[in-house]
């Protein structure tokens, strides 16, 4: 039987709404930061997150704007604000905290502009307080199903195993099932690259492609990001399982996902700045792709899908020209060797 553990949740998005009402559900004691003074005003009066509308906070969930009531103390602390916002609020988790060592786990995805680092890196140089280490708990997995209690399988990444299996234990539930791994990096980037694939498959929906373009797009866009992956010292197997191609699936086909509605309204005409306007949830592509159109001229990977998605967002490029300048690239062996 596991002793129940003290966690402080830091960001009340959907995903730490998610998970961490998961955990409270397996009974431990759960407190969240939001930085934001309005949200948490309106979830103290409702007990309702209005980004995840399905369940209440139960009564003896704590959600505060104090960033050292909801870290210090505590066993576990769960990072789950957006990429832009991981380093400063790593930064300022670092100067709060008080009180014995906590793991930390990461469940936001993405890749940091300008540095180019996954999420746990950046949170590894801004956390200089003897934490005990850090998890990234990753796969395919909407919050909107997962507060639900619908079927759902994680993985738990760590270069340190004993963390990962610790984690593994921590969110096993009935409907939630765990498996571990040591390849942070694979299951990082798996996480994070998936994203600019589901804005390509949006875009493909929007401009109103069927099935087969989309099952084209997924196992290309599953190529590219098997090539970066390994040029970034990933191992190829984590991108064929659950935080690989399972969350490229999953993304790329879900209603529920940000980016392919972010793709899908590109798609219909509408610019990226008019759509992000409109949202009040995080689509982590759009960051995303400035990253990967960095990092695959700094690797050296050929990767069009990401370029197509690039052009259509930041250079106001007709879809449909750029699906004519993909389907008219020189002809190729389809050879799913792994050169670069
Ligand atoms: N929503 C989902 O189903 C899943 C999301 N993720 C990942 O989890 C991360 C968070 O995503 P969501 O929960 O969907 O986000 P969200 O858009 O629902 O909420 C973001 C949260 O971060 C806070 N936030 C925004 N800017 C901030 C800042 N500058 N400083 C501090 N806090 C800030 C917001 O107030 C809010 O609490 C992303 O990296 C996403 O890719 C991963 C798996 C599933
Ligand atoms: O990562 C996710 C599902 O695994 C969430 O994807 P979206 O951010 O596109 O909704």
């Amino acid at each position: 039987m596991m002793q129940h553990k003290q966690i402080g949740v830091i960001g009340t998005g959907s995903w730490g709404t998610a998970l961490g009402l998961h955990l409270h559900d397996l009974g431990h004691h759960l407190s969240y930061w939001e930085h934001d003074q309005e949200r948490v005003r309106r979830i103290r009066e409702t007990r309702v997150n209005d980004l995840i509308p399905y369940r209440e906070f139960p009564e003896d969930v704590r959600i505060s704007q104090e960033l050292n009531e909801v870290v210090s103390y505590k066993d576990i602390l769960i990072f789950a604000v957006p990429s832009h916002a991981m380093r400063h609020v790593s930064r300022e988790v670092n100067l709060s905290f008080k009180g014995p060592a906590p793991l930390i786990l990461n469940i936001s995805k993405g890749i940091e502009s300008g540095s180019l680092l996954r999420m746990s890196e950046v949170v590894r140089e801004e956390t200089h307080y003897p934490f005990r280490g850090i998890v990234t708990v990753s796969g395919p997995s909407h919050a909107e199903e997962v507060i639900k209690n619908q079927p759902t399988v994680l993985v738990a990444a760590s270069d340190d195993e004993n963390l990962s299996e610790e984690v593994q234990l921590l969110l096993m539930g009935d409907r939630l099932r765990v498996y571990r791994t040591d390849d942070i990096v694979g299951v990082e980037l798996g996480g994070s690259l998936k994203n600019v694939v589901a804005i390509a498959a949006g875009i493909s929906d929007g401009v109103g492609f069927g099935d087969n373009a989309k099952a084209a797009l997924i196992v290309r866009g599953a190529h590219e990001i098997m090539k970066l992956g390994l040029a970034m010292g990933a191992r190829p197997e984590t991108f064929s399982g659950l935080t690989g191609m399972g969350d490229l699936i999953v993304t790329c086909i879900s209603r529920h996902s940000r980016n392919r509605y972010v793709g899908e309204e590109l798609g219909k005409g509408r610019t990226l700045e008019d759509i992000l306007k409109s949202m009040n949830m995080v689509a982590e592509g759009v960051i995303t792709t400035q990253s990967v159109i960095k990092l695959s001229e700094t690797y050296g990977v050929d990767m069009p899908v990401a370029q197509a998605v690039y052009q259509v967002m930041f250079d106001h490029a007709d879809p449909l020209k750029i699906v004519n300048d993909l389907m008219n690239r020189d002809p190729k062996s389809e050879s799913l060797v792994l050169e670069i």
